[in-house]
């Protein structure tokens, strides 16, 4: 079954988080009043639908090019895996990483095209894909994509930097396409027979129906992420509750959130908020499911911390959730402190993360607990 053919609609009948949504358009247009509600997204939720954003053909392209590699038999695939090291790029295989502190694996294929390489395709900066997406995917469909997402995902970044009170580029140099990055293209596939595979020991209590993770609990590792589903199974949790809600596919919306990197540079006044996948709810779970996302990252050589030299409002944010901790009794780990100055590169946290999730790396639930980001904070 195809990812554009027909399918099943998102049920009715299932709590659904409502997000905001934002108008690119208007952004772009200098409207301050959307700016207004794409700022009250990204200090809440974290998350917000984004409409006319002019990258719909592009994604279609993308969804082809993923088809096309899922398409290619396993040992094919596996000469691409990304493998242990901590490098995102290439194929990650069904069940190679873990869903949480327990070891449970992934039921998740998808590959990953980093923007480095498909900015100079068809010279190669990190490695090389497939032939089929190499030959018939990187100029034509990737290239496109990969420029007209970081193109969104720029304007986006320069509303942040305005309402943040941070000097003219201080973002935009921190994500210079000049520099390599950790920024990538990612097409996700869940099999719809797969979902019976990998095991539930992380899967919530909650749920009647235990229920096998794709992705695991996460915040996202980068600035921005810029997604394009089709059939449901994106949770989210909000801030304040320890209910999972699902977040409903809109045609036409993509879905939006903050990462690590830009709840770090601000201090935690933008919010990068823990989600996770399930397959598809309701009808749609017979269905393969497909999404594909555009990861914007920094530059590898940029230290995550608090601009809070730059900004005084950041200055200020730091401060209160400083005062905030030391009144805390569990401090844990991933502290205001320490993601006040994390002490590590955007090169370094993201292959962290990434090596630490690899269930070949995995040594007990400390492995998982080491591939964490903003989620563990106070
Ligand atoms: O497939 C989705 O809906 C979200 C994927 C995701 O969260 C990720 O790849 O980080
Ligand atoms: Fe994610």
């Amino acid at each position: 079954m195809s990812r554009s053919t027909e399918h099943p609609p998102f049920p009715d009948d299932i709590p659904t988080h409502p997000l905001i949504v934002v108008d690119y358009a208007r952004i772009v247009a200098g409207d301050e009043a959307e700016v207004d509600k794409l700022w009250d997204a990204a200090t809440n939720l974290g998350f917000w639908y984004l409409k006319n954003h002019g990258v719909e053909v592009e994604a279609n392209g993308m969804f082809d090019m993923g088809e096309a590699t899922m398409a290619l038999p396993l040992e094919e695939k596996m000469k691409y895996e990304q493998g242990d090291d901590g490098n995102s790029f290439g194929y990650k295989a069904r069940g190679a990483i873990a869903t949480g502190a327990s070891g449970a694996r992934d039921i998740i294929e998808f590959i990953n095209i980093g923007a480095d390489d498909a900015h100079a395709y068809p010279d190669v900066v990190h490695r090389t894909y497939p032939p089929v997406v190499q030959n018939d995917f990187m100029g034509r469909v990737a290239q496109p994509f990969v420029r007209k997402s970081t193109e969104v995902n720029n304007v986006l970044l320069r509303a942040f930097e305005r309402r943040l009170g941070l000097p003219d580029g201080a973002l935009a140099k921190r994500h210079d396409v000049r520099e390599n990055s950790g920024s990538e293209a990612r097409v996700t596939y869940v099999k719809a027979s797969a979902r019976g595979e990998g095991n539930t020991q992380d899967a919530p209590t909650q749920e009647k129906e235990k229920e096998t993770l794709a992705i695991g609990a996460h915040t996202d590792f980068g600035s921005l992420s810029f997604l394009h589903n089709r059939l449901g199974g994106l949770q989210v949790l909000p801030p304040g509750t320890d209910q999972w809600f699902y977040v409903r596919p809109i045609p036409g919306h993509a879905i939006c959130n903050l990462g690590d990197a830009m709840a770090i540079f601000s201090g935690g006044i933008l919010r990068s908020n823990i989600h996770r996948v399930l397959p598809p709810p309701g009808a749609q779970r017979n269905f393969d499911r497909w999404s594909l996302v555009f990861f914007t990252r920094p530059g590898d050589s940029v230290v995550l911390k608090a601009l809070a030299d730059e900004s005084p409002l950041i200055a200020r944010a730091v401060e209160t959730a400083q005062r905030k901790e030391s009144g805390s009794t569990s401090p844990g780990n991933n502290t205001a402190t320490n993601l006040v100055n994390t002490g590590e590169t955007a090169g370094e946290w993201f292959k962290r993360r990434i090596m630490n999730q690899r269930i070949n790396n995995r040594k007990g639930p400390e492995t998982w607990a080491a591939s964490r980001g903003t989620e563990i904070r106070v």
